[in-house]
């Protein structure tokens, strides 16, 4: 017998680790599926997130269960609960699909001497991404610091083909496990979220994969930028979880690339179907790159990437951290922020665009911390990843690889105004604003304060002032470069 241990790759169709698995014995239900809740993993959950979490794994139960065997589920330390489940099901191999994050490498680290002490062998392969860490390197055999470069190797590289999901025949029968029931987040110590959380599930995110290779994956290059068109796949959640495969994935954007070349008719439009397909390949290399940037670099979870010559002086007293609620709240008087930030509260989700925008505003019109940001997304996204959004943060802020330059500041009036023309994206999230119309919308930080009360008596003024901010910003990195002398901040 060998057990397959799910982490973060909650399906049974194109997983290289439970393949792996099936393919290394000739006995029949020689494979025990299992799911280990973790409370060292658990203590960094967050609602949003368990909730999918849990959903994900009551459909992963429901394929075993079709395939006649189930899902063995256990709580408590891996490192103690794998041999003890190797032990009763007479196993003499667990096999997982490896985890890049320092948490999760160092309990890997624990689960291996544990069961090597147990004298059960472990096997691992590399599932979540298609070319692991350490494999796309600079001609030095460094990790590449720069996208474009990791991008083009990314690209070029063969890979794999979708693994197939194990037969019933394969795997444990449903009567020699205990099918324990999983718990509910309740019992995981969580509360329900606030947020309606998208479907969990390889049937759900499959569903999304196909919608999105429907139509929108030709367009995306021109679209995906305008959070009222929808234009993106949704599938970052499904990604973090592992519902879906990255093999399948990548399978669907070949079958896109055929369909989108023969649209093309040799046409060179740069932002044609082609280009769309590729762009959206790229979006995946991104989190890629990532991954392998917070492999190399574990303490970027928590560091700044880049150094600067002095500690940059984020604002912390009592106004920044008002600033910060309010900012959290979706209140800072700024609609594209605000409408951001309030589609984050109601789906657990935000629009790429509009991530680089709060990010930019949180950390270089309010001067705060990044670390705020990035906490605060950790508590709400479901599909918060370390990797990616650190990655997120760390570019908007400045502070990480490849990221935007300390100069570079975006004017929330101007990406409002350029991303959202019509104010759709944002009248959906801010009621408030509905019946204002897009040039108020676009232009509220220049109406006086009678005319804001009379149009949108509800929605907040500017809670400060996007010129002034952006010279502090710019003064504030100066100083961190050693290119400006001191100054007491004036708040
Ligand atoms: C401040 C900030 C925080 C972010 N936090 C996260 C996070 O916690 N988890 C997360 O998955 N993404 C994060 N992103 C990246 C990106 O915003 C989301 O992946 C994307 O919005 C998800 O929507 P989608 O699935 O429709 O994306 P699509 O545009 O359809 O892209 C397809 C997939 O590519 C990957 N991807 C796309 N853009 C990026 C990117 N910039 N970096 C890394 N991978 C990318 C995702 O897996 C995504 O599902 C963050 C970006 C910023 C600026």
């Amino acid at each position: 017998m060998r057990l397959f241990w799910h982490r973060r790759d909650l399906r049974v169709a194109d997983n290289r680790g439970l393949a792996a698995a099936v393919e290394a014995t000739d006995d029949d239900r020689a494979v025990v599926p299992v799911f280990v809740f973790d409370d060292d993993v658990l203590a960094h959950g967050a609602p949003p997130r368990i909730r999918f979490m849990l959903d994900a794994l009551a459909e992963l139960r429901a394929d075993y269960r079709e395939r006649g065997s189930d899902l063995v589920v256990a709580r408590g330390d891996p490192a103690e609960v794998l041999p003890d489940l190797a032990d009763e099901f007479d196993a003499d191999a667990v096999v997982w699909n490896e985890d890049y994050s320092g948490l999760a490498r160092k309990r890997d680290a624990r689960v291996r001497m544990a069961l090597d002490d147990a004298g059960v062998a472990r096997e691992t392969r590399h599932d979540a991404v298609h070319h692991e860490p350490g494999t796309i390197t600079t001609n030095q055999g460094d990790p590449y610091a720069v996208f474009t470069y990791f991008w083009k190797k990314w690209r070029d590289r063969e890979k794999a083909d979708p693994f197939d999901a194990p037969a019933g025949g394969d795997l444990v029968a449903a009567d020699a496990v205990a099918g324990e029931s999983l718990p509910s987040i309740a019992d995981l110590g969580f509360e329900e979220p606030a947020a309606d959380v998208q479907a969990a599930g390889t049937e759900a995110a499959r569903e999304r994969l196909a919608a999105f290779c429907e139509d929108a994956v030709y367009r995306y290059d021109a679209a995906r930028d305008y959070p009222a068109k929808e234009a993106t796949s949704r599938l970052s959640t499904d990604l973090k979880w592992g519902t879906i495969g990255v093999r399948e994935v990548y399978a669907a954007t070949e079958e896109a690339m055929a369909e989108a070349e023969a649209m093309d008719d040799g046409g060179d439009e740069d932002d044609g179907p082609v280009a769309s397909v590729e762009e959206f390949r790229s979006q995946l290399a991104w989190r890629e790159f990532y991954t392998q940037v917070l492999w190399a670099n574990p303490e970027v979870a928590t560091e700044n990437y880049k150094d600067y010559e002095r500690d940059i002086e984020w604002r912390s007293d009592e106004a920044a951290m008002e600033h910060l609620a309010a900012w959290t709240e979706g209140k800072t008087g700024y609609p594209i922020v605000d409408a951001g930030m309030r589609q984050l509260r109601e789906e657990a989700y935000m629009h790429n665009r509009v991530r680089m925008i709060v990010a930019s505003f949180l950390t270089k019109d309010l001067l705060l911390d990044w670390r705020h940001g990035y906490e605060h997304f950790k508590q709400h996204l479901a599909d918060h990843d370390t990797a990616n959004d650190n990655g997120g943060w760390q570019w908007a802020a400045s502070t990480g690889t490849d990221a935007q330059p300390y100069f570079r500041i975006f004017n929330p009036m101007t990406q409002g105004e350029r991303y959202d023309p019509d104010a759709k994206y944002i009248s959906e999230y801010i009621p408030e604003l509905a019946s204002v119309s897009p040039d108020n919308v676009h232009s509220w930080h220049e109406l006086s304060v009678g005319r804001r009360r009379q149009l949108a008596p509800k929605y907040p003024d500017p809670i400060v002032d996007h010129s002034e901010m952006r010279e502090r910003a710019l003064s504030m990195f100066k100083r961190a470069r050693g290119e400006e002398e001191e100054e007491a901040s004036a708040d």
